[in-house]
Formats: C-alpha cells, structure tokens, sequence
C-alpha cells in the first residue's frame, strides 16, 4: 500500500468546545465501490457514495464524525448554520481534499403519510469518519474525528488502524461483481389513485387553479433474500454512468438513484444549474430516435412544461447572481431510457450567496413540484397520497468552502431489508392525458427497475 502523508489538522470548533481533526493520506489504487463495501460489516447504515455525471469525482463516506439532522421549518438555513460553525477555523491547502457534509432534504417536511419514510427527517447531513475522494485519477482517504474530549490521541490512533484495514481489504480483494437481486413480486401501489390524481389535477389546471403540478407514484419491489448496498450500486454504476449516482444509508434505509438533474453546482462563487422538464422515449433506431428528438423539441406541451422551470431557474438566478446566462432554446439531453428537454443555467453568485441558500430558493423547481409553487405543493399533498420521502428532493455535498453539488433526486429508490420503493412522475399540464403520463412513468421506472433485477415492457 503506497501513501504519502499529507497533514493532521486540528480545528476548535467555535461555540461548542468541540474539536474537528483530519488526517488526509493519499492511496494508490482504490475503487470507491470496494472501499464503500469493505464498511458492510462495521459501517452499513452509516454510509454514502456520490459519482458526478461527469466522472471527475467520487466521494464515498463510511461511518459518522457527525450527524447534523432536523425537522425544522428553516431547514436549509440550520444546516448551513451548523456546518458553518463546524467549518469556519477550517484551512485547507488548495489541493487537499476538504471535509464534506453530504446528505439531503426530503421533498416535502409538511408531509405526513404514513410509510417507508416514518421516522426520516426532514434533513439529514453526516460527515464521514473515513472519507474517500477520487478527483481527477488521485485517491485520497480522511479520518475525521469531531470529539469534545480531551484526550483523543489513542482513540485517534485506532482510527488510523481501521482506516489501513478499509484500504487493505478495498485493495487487495479482486474486483467484485454482483448478480442482480431476484424479485419475488412488484406492486404497482395505488394504481388507481394515480389516474384519479392526474385527472382531478388536470382538471383543476384546467379550471386555472394552477398551471403545472407534478404527480409521481410509486412501486413497491419484494425480493427473495436481501440485496446489499454494494450489488446495487454496482448494477448503477455499470448502467447508468452517464448519471449522477448516490447513495445515503441510514440505518437500515439505503436511498440510491441514478439521476440525470443538477440542481445547483458551486465552485468558486459560480453557480450552475439545470432545467430538467419535457420528456420522450428513444427510438429503437438512431433514425427513430433522432425523429422522437425532433418531436420533443417541437412539442408545445413538452415545451411549456420545460418553460415553467426555466423562467423559475432564471429568475431565482436573478435573485443570487451579478450576471447569469440562459440559453433561449432547450437542447436534447439523451439518457439511456428516455429523452428530455435541457437548457443549462449558469451565473456568478453575489459574494454573500452560498449553496444551500440556492437548494433553499431553487427547491421544488417545477420540475418536480409546479406553478405557483405553493399550490402546487398543496395539491400534491392532497391527490398523490404517498410521501416521497427524499425522492425529488436535493441531495449532495458541500465543503467548508462553500462549493459543492446538489442534484434532484429522481430515477431513484429506498431499499428497505428484502423491499424496495421506486418513484417516478411527471409534470401534469391542461392538456395533459392520464395514459400518456402512466406510460411517461413506466420509461422513468426502468433504470432502478432493471438495477433491481426487474423490467416493465
Ligand atoms: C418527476 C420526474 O421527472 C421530472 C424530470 C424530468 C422530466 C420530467 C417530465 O418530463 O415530466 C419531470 O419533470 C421523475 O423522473 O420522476
């Protein structure tokens, strides 16, 4: 095992006497699954995974330094609060990898139908006792150790001993592969409800009660035997690499989706984000497929739909930015399931605007919530009759620094013991028909369906 030893930095964290300490080596040879498997024993239910769409990073964290959690109406601003008391004597070199909060905020906290999300916060944030960040072809491992005692060296020292035992195991065990989970049944919950949801919503955005609300539903998977965090994580990232892949355990929940949506990217006081809205399957033939492209981009349901969130995107970008730019026609962005409309946001933040001050404004986007907002939302408490949990909502990472990526979490599901919950929607309109959506949903299912070891149609 080859290392090079970079620092041991410890921080006083401002009010709470608490102490934050890093240690960063960086490792040859690491494949972020394994390190993220070789936690299975010790680890599971207190571990992520993050990949971005571009593959120029991944981060997994086994183990928990700190929990930061609530179920507070000003949500975002409590995580931010924290974090940044956690955070502000933190100085790190310009190449070393920083401490990362990763987590995310459910979709909706005035939720409150009963189901797989009892008992979930509305926010939930952790930072890794072992942190493992893959940039740009370097791998680095942390330890981070948040105490208040004292006399921390020894427990320090044990700290650096499991780490060498996680690389070791991440390292020298062949490459694992794993088989696809066997599904005994697959429940289509509450069909009905989500015809009779899409109809009654049209029919109110037809009486002008609002203009766009997105309905989503919901499947439920049982399997024979248990599948494990790492075999499906390995199915997404062998099938969905064009995505952004994460994965949040908490206790015997793992929330893991394969997403093609940013919601918010920071890096160095620039912002990017992107309206996600519109949508047609592929062709089976590039000829066909370019012809559902043109289609789309033709298609003036299609196309409203996609304008509500870009006008939302745009003006939120306003709001935070000294200049922004918005490209005025969408483009195709083509994924391996399905086609949407894309228009690309980016601007540079005002000096006081942070990451999750934009997760806060931009969230829902109507994308996944609608217009106006809040009734949007209240019609979705009313007619979906499910809580989506975090499904919709953002998840990501934030650094001390204040960079960072949120996405929205769709094409995602919660695994629960031997069962597992998928959920997909779509955005309903005037002209909206409710077959049209159903199929629309059956397209959206299918990525964490066949990672599952299942298929529709
Ligand atoms: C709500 C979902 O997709 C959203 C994102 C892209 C396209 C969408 C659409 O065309 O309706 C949805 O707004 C989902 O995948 O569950």
């Amino acid at each position: 095992m080859q290392q090079k030893w970079l620092k041991t930095t410890e921080v006083e964290v401002a009010s709470n006497k608490l102490s934050f300490y890093i240690e960063t080596i960086e490792v040859n040879q690491l494949s972020p699954l394994a390190f993220f498997a070789a936690g299975e024993r010790k680890y599971k239910g207190k571990r992520f995974f993050w990949q971005n769409r571009e593959k120029t990073l991944a981060i997994v964290g086994l183990g928990q330094a700190i929990i930061l959690e609530n179920r507070r109406i000003d949500r975002f601003d409590d995580i931010e609060f924290k974090w940044k008391e956690l955070t502000k004597n933190i100085v790190m070199e310009e190449q070393e990898p920083q401490p990362i909060l990763f987590g995310g905020f459910t979709f909706d906290p005035e939720n409150v139908e009963p189901g797989e999300w009892d008992g979930f916060p509305s926010s939930y944030f952790t930072v890794a006792t072992f942190q493992l960040t893959k940039q740009h072809e370097k791998t680095y491992v942390s330890i981070h150790l948040i105490t208040d005692r004292q006399d921390s060296s020894a427990l320090f020292d044990q700290l650096r001993e499991e780490r060498d035992q996680l690389i070791h195991a991440a390292q020298v065990k062949e490459l694992k592969t794993y088989e696809k989970p066997e599904i005994r049944t697959i429940d289509e919950r509450n069909k009905d409800n989500y015809f009779q949801a899409v109809q009654s919503v049209t029919n109110l955005i037809r009486n002008h009660k609002a203009d766009k609300v997105v309905i989503a539903r919901s499947l439920e998977l049982e399997f024979k035997g248990q599948p494990s965090s790492p075999q499906v994580i390995y199915q997404i990232l062998n099938e969905q690499p064009e995505s952004y892949l994460f994965a949040l355990e908490r206790d015997n929940l793992l929330f893991f989706g394969a997403t093609p949506e940013r919601l918010v990217k920071v890096e160095n006081q620039y912002a990017y984000s992107a309206c996600v809205a519109g949508s047609i399957k592929r062709g089976k033939t590039a000829e066909e497929d370019k012809k559902l492209g043109e289609q789309l981009l033709n298609d003036s349901k299609n196309l409203k739909e996609h304008q509500y969130v870009v006008d939302m995107i745009a003006s939120t970008f306003k709001k935070h930015c000294e200049h922004y730019k918005v490209p005025k026609r969408p483009k195709l962005l083509k994924i391996r399931d399905i086609q949407h409309l894309y228009t690309p946001v980016e601007g540079k933040l005002f000096d006081h605007a942070t990451i999750l001050q934009l997760v806060k404004h931009l969230h829902p986007t109507p994308a996944l919530g609608g217009v106006p907002r809040n009734k949007a939302l209240e019609m979705i408490r009313e007619f979906e009759k499910m809580n989506r949990g975090l499904y919709a909502g953002p998840v990501g990472w934030m650094d001390a620094d204040g960079n960072g990526e949120f996405v929205v979490a769709i094409r995602s599901a919660a695994l629960i013991d031997d069962k597992a919950y998928l959920y997909a929607g779509g955005g309903i309109v005037a002209d909206s028909n409710p077959m049209t959506e159903y199929d629309e949903t059956l397209v959206k299912f299918r990525p964490m369906l066949r990672a599952l070891g299942g298929q529709i149609q």
